[in-house]
């Protein structure tokens, strides 16, 4: 299993935001993409989830991918356990409702599982998305700005999910701009 970048450049707009942008990661392996505002870092992360083609270079992965942006994925008029009832009768991995559980609980959500989505806090709606991505099964995980709007506690389970997530052979590629701990983590700074 791994996901690699060889060479990869991206042009938006008709400008080259980042050329030769090579990296491989195999199972339990993270990167870091780093750099300031409008350099490419959500454009890395829409490479690699397919969702940009690449304008040089080839991107490779051989496993499904689970992918969080600003856009929440989970639908606004659904109780947060429906949204992500939803998604996961659509993974291809097996046991949705204990996944969903584990997810709820490792985001201390457990509490707002019947609430609609569109009640939810800034926070809270962010670790819902984070929670719809645990609850995957995925084993690549691509995360943008996966901290924003997290409180400090919120912060600090989002690094152990993604430490746990490794720690079974999960790969995490995770674009930031907020300071996050993920041991060993390669830098791709753009
Ligand atoms: N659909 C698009 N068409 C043209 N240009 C785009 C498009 N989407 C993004 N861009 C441009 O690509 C550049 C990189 O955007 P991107 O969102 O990847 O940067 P970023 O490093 O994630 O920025 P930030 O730190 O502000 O989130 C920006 O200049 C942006 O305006």
């Amino acid at each position: 299993m791994s996901l690699a970048f060889r060479d990869v450049a991206c042009v938006r707009g008709g400008r080259l935001l980042f050329s030769s942008v090579s990296f491989d990661l195999g199972p339990g392996d993270a990167a870091i993409v780093t750099g300031p505002n409008g350099v490419g870092k959500s454009s890395l992360i829409r490479i690699a989830a397919g969702l940009l083609a690449p304008f040089e270079g080839a991107v490779t992965c051989d496993a499904n991918k689970a992918l969080l942006t600003e856009a929440s994925a989970l639908d606004s008029d659904r109780t947060l356990i429906a949204a992500l009832r939803f998604w996961a009768a659509l993974d291809n991995a097996p046991a949705p409702d204990t996944r969903i559980a584990q997810a709820l609980s490792a985001l201390n959500l457990d509490t707002l599982a019947d609430i609609p989505v569109r009640l939810l806090s800034t926070g809270q709606r962010r670790r819902a998305a984070i929670a719809r991505v645990a609850a995957s099964g995925a084993p690549v995980w691509l995360l943008d700005e996966p901290a924003n709007g997290l409180d400090t506690v919120s912060v600090a389970r989002l690094e152990t999910l993604i430490a746990e997530h490794r720690a079974t052979g999960g790969i995490a590629l995770v674009a930031t701009h907020l300071s996050l701990a993920i041991p060993a983590a390669r830098k791709i700074a753009l």
